[in-house]
């Protein structure tokens, strides 16, 4: 996934106006490819986002027997059927399932595959090949799913499911959908109430989907369960636009003096635009309108104008999760900040895409600016009068989500910056450039 090639990114040569739309929801567009493979019958889907993601999701379920007739729309969404395995369930592979750079792909597939008495290896690339499982495998063998070897925390392993599966209470030791959605997905054909208990509540696109698959689901606040045995039937899905995208044409805005945009037809599921609480209190200007659902998910437009005077602001832990894909273009808005900005326990940051802690702090000290980490806690003094350095060249390390970061401090900046491997923008908002360039006046 990485490459050594620096793309320059030159400053926008006026402010950003109009309206946007942005690409489907990445979580949800995995959601409902990965549920449709489960259910019996031909679901229907549409709006879903064309990413190296989502296609790592989409080809690791043809290749266990799901038919995926999915193809390019005008807007460059996908849509189309998917037809799924339902009872007869996913069919033996010929050859490990490669997910890519994806840890939604591989982590929601571990509990897919656990009831199913198959044996199925899982790999990726060489940034999804450092990130943990345990967190997922170990839930799972308490459940009945063997995995070798045995407690192994990284790619590739193999598991082997068994029809046999015990419903599990699970208290979680960290707010983490990927492990509440494969434990869940399992507790799906597991006799009796598989139960997850979160420290910080995640987001809730399982438990807001799975009963449009006709599997009831009962939530709250950092609790969720199912009861099994139960099975996932045919549905018709319209992925909402996504809202960890947004997000970095909402910082354009904010930071592109004369700048106002309204970003259409977004999810605004609560549980994923902690980003806007945020903004908020650092004082930008920024509204959301909601417009209706789609299925149980609330979606509308957001409208963001250039703000001058932003203030640092603290980011306790419960909120973290709603926000977590956030931080690196949250960091790049509170270092234009007044003050210190404290983002409270972000551990998890470390064991994304790359380290994103390090990075945003590698980052952010080429630019000039102070951010350091005391313990779990992500520390940074905002400059208001930041000038981006002549020259600079930032490293995405393969992470789309600080190829865009760095991205726009080029774009929104008085001086071109390089970014090196920015085609990692690829896995989840191939556009991105586009779309923003699309906004200049
Ligand atoms: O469930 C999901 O779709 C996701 C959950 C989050 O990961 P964790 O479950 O590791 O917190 C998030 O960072 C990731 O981009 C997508
Ligand atoms: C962390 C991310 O995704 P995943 O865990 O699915 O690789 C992300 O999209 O920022």
């Amino acid at each position: 996934m990485s490459s050594d090639a620096v793309q320059i990114i030159e400053p926008l040569s006026g402010p950003l106006s109009g309206t946007a739309t942005v690409p489907g929801d990445k979580s949800i567009s995995h959601r409902a490819v990965l549920f449709s493979a489960m259910a019996e019958g031909t679901s229907q889907l549409s709006g879903v986002l064309d990413s190296q993601d989502v296609r790592s999701s989409m080809s690791a379920v043809a290749q266990l027997g799901a038919k995926v007739n999915l193809s390019v729309q005008s807007d460059g969404s996908l849509a189309g059927t998917v037809e799924g395995w339902g009872a007869a369930g996913p069919a033996q592979p010929s050859a490990p399932i490669d997910c890519g750079n994806s840890g939604t792909t591989v982590r929601l597939l571990m509990g897919i595959l656990a009831p199913w008495p198959i044996t199925v290896t899982l790999d990726g690339d060489s940034s999804l090949r450092r990130r943990p499982m345990r967190r997922i495998t170990a839930p799972l063998m308490k459940m009945g799913a063997k995995f070798a070897p045995a407690g192994q925390e990284l790619l590739p392993i193999t598991e082997t499911g068994t029809p046999a599966l015990r419903a599990i209470t699970y208290d979680a030791p960290m707010a983490s959908a990927q492990l509440k959605t494969a434990v869940l997905l399992a507790g799906v054909f597991a006799e009796g109430t598989t139960t997850v208990n979160e420290p910080a509540p995640s987001r809730n696109h399982t438990e807001l989907m799975l009963p449009e698959f006709g599997v009831a689901t009962t939530a709250a606040t950092r609790t969720a369960s199912v009861t099994g045995p139960s099975a996932l039937e045919a549905s018709t899905v319209h992925v909402p636009g996504d809202p960890s995208s947004a997000a970095f044409l909402a910082a354009a805005a904010l930071l592109k003096p004369g700048s106002s945009i309204c970003i259409k037809n977004v999810s605004l599921n609560p549980a994923r635009i902690g980003f806007l609480r945020t903004l908020e209190r650092m004082g930008a200007n920024v509204e959301e309108r909601h417009e209706g659902q789609e299925g149980k998910e609330p979606n509308g437009s957001i409208t963001v104008s250039y703000t001058p005077h932003l203030r640092g602001c603290e980011i306790p832990a419960q909120h973290i999760a709603s926000l977590i894909d956030e931080i690196p273009v949250l960091a790049l808005v509170a270092a234009h900040a007044h003050g210190v900005t404290v983002f409270k326990e972000v551990g998890e940051l470390r064991v994304k895409e790359t380290d994103r802690l390090a990075a945003i702090i590698e980052g952010l000290g080429l630019l000039g600016v102070d951010a350091w980490e005391e313990g779990n806690n992500l520390l940074i003094e905002g400059n208001p009068q930041l000038e981006v350095p002549e020259g600079l060249v930032f490293d995405s390390h393969g992470d789309h989500r600080l190829a865009m970061t760095w991205a726009l401090a080029g774009l929104c900046g008085n001086q071109p910056v390089g970014v090196r491997d920015f085609g990692a923008v690829a896995v989840s908002y191939p556009r991105f450039l586009e779309d923003i360039e699309r906004l200049e006046r």
